[in-house]
């Protein structure tokens, strides 16, 4: 027995200091070349990427691994942020075609050389910026990228807002028997952070994290496919063909659309569509931009309340003497709102939007993830896990959403999807 466990244990060493997967190295990288040609076709750019990933895990040895995970990413975190707030990579973007040495950047930033020249070399050693000659950098597109605020703040946000639940999940599911969370004010967040608020009510306390997190919120969504391009979701017949154009009439309600950035995109790709555009969020997201956003109007609106955007059955005008419909909007839309929350909270959510809504003419619009039974993309992965440690919520596959709607009094129409579930368009009507 002590034998078989010896052997076992030794077998697995020789393992882990192996190549993770050599005999796929060849085949791969034949795949790679044939997409070689075109990596500026987003198809096969992804492709490729997908391909160098697989590559880089066949060839990286599980010890590599390991150490890579443990040591150089965490740290790696710790320096970005470390560099965003003392103001390297804004420093590095001021002068982007520039070599810059670790003492030029100290005195810009009034940092200690021998702390900067260590952060460097790590920021170079993982690829965040180029290492030019001995204590001289260049920037890279991702270093430049950091030196914009709606980018940055992701670390930022996650770092003062979410990093002490992610390192405390195994210590809160040792507590709980490994249930998985399903209370969105006694979840994982709350156990680390020692709070009984929910994420968005304790963002709401830290103004600096919640300014951090909408901007990330406005950033995060850029370059992917968006339904509202030409290709994705039929804007034009499903939407505003019969939509009302009379001067009151509301095109779109964005609710708990944060900064108002989907609109303001709607409208600059769909310039000619008749009816309001109205973004809603919470009072404190809403104040700071109110009058700001041109043809976009903000409203606070909590969506656990009435929809004030509401159709009404038919009254009578006393002056006029004639029937008035007042229709409700031709859409409500919620975007990255229900993977916030648990079923029961979607179910209240839901049920506000329903009562708004004008039956035969309302419709749902939802831009979420749908998670692919098989081969999920990782971005939706992390995030269901960020959602699962933030605000005990998740990602949902495709019979899950059909569930959620089902139970709320909605009959999905079609489920609009372009790569991999990744932000999905599902369009509902009233059932
Ligand atoms: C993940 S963000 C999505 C923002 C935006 N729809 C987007 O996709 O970029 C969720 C949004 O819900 C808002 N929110 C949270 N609780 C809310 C509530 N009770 N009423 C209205 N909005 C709320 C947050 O302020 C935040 O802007």
């Amino acid at each position: 027995m002590a034998q078989d466990h010896f052997d076992h244990t030794s077998q697995l060493d020789g393992v882990a200091i192996q190549a993770g997967d050599g005999p796929s190295v060849k085949s791969l990288i034949g795949e790679m070349i044939s997409y070689s040609d075109s990596p500026g076709n987003e198809r096969h750019r992804l492709s490729l990427l997908r391909l160098a990933r697989a590559l880089v895990q066949a060839l990286e040895t599980p010890r590599e691994t390991v150490l890579r995970l443990c040591w150089a990413e965490p740290t790696l975190y710790g320096a970005i942020i470390t560099a965003i707030d003392c103001g390297i990579f804004s420093t590095m973007g001021k002068n982007p075609d520039s070599p810059i040495s670790v003492i030029q950047l100290s005195e810009a930033t009034q940092t200690d050389p021998a702390l900067l020249g260590r952060i460097m070399k790590h920021l170079a050693a993982m690829g965040v910026v180029q290492e030019r000659a001995v204590d001289v950098y260049f920037p890279t597109s991702l270093s430049l990228t950091l030196a914009l605020p709606k980018y940055a703040d992701g670390f930022t946000c996650m770092a003062e807002g979410a990093m002490r639940a992610i390192y405390k999940l195994p210590a809160y599911f040792q507590s709980v028997g490994y249930r998985n969370p399903d209370d969105a004010t006694a979840g994982p967040f709350q156990f680390a952070y020692g709070t009984s608020q929910h994420w968005f009510s304790w963002a709401s306390d830290h103004p600096a994290v919640c300014q951090q997190f909408n901007n990330h919120m406005s950033a995060y969504h850029q370059g992917r496919p968006s339904w509202m391009d030409l290709d994705f979701y039929p804007v034009e017949e499903a939407l505003l063909t019969g939509a009302k154009s009379d001067s009151d009439a509301v095109l779109l309600v964005d609710v708990g659309g944060g900064l108002g950035h989907d609109l303001a995109e709607f409208h600059r790709k769909h310039p000619f569509a008749p009816g309001r555009l109205i973004v809603q969020d919470k009072g404190d997201v809403i104040q700071p931009i109110s009058g700001n956003l041109g043809k976009v109007e903000a409203m606070a609106h909590d969506f656990f309340t009435e929809q004030p955007i509401k159709g009404l059955t038919p009254i009578r005008s006393l002056l006029q003497l004639r029937d008035l419909t007042v229709p409700g909007a031709r859409a409500y839309y919620l975007h990255s709102v229900l993977h916030d929350w648990p079923d029961h909270e979607c179910h209240l959510i839901l049920k506000r939007i329903a009562a708004a809504m004008t039956p035969g003419y309302s419709k749902l619009l939802i831009n979420e993830n749908v998670v692919p039974d098989l081969g999920a993309d990782w971005q939706i992965t992390g995030l269901d896990l960020m959602l699962m440690t933030l605000v005990s919520a998740r990602e949902r596959r495709e019979n899950e959403w059909r569930q959620l709607l089902e139970m709320a009094g909605f009959r999905i129409v079609n489920i609009w999807s372009h790569v991999n579930g990744v932000e999905s368009l599902i369009e509902c009507q009233l059932a």
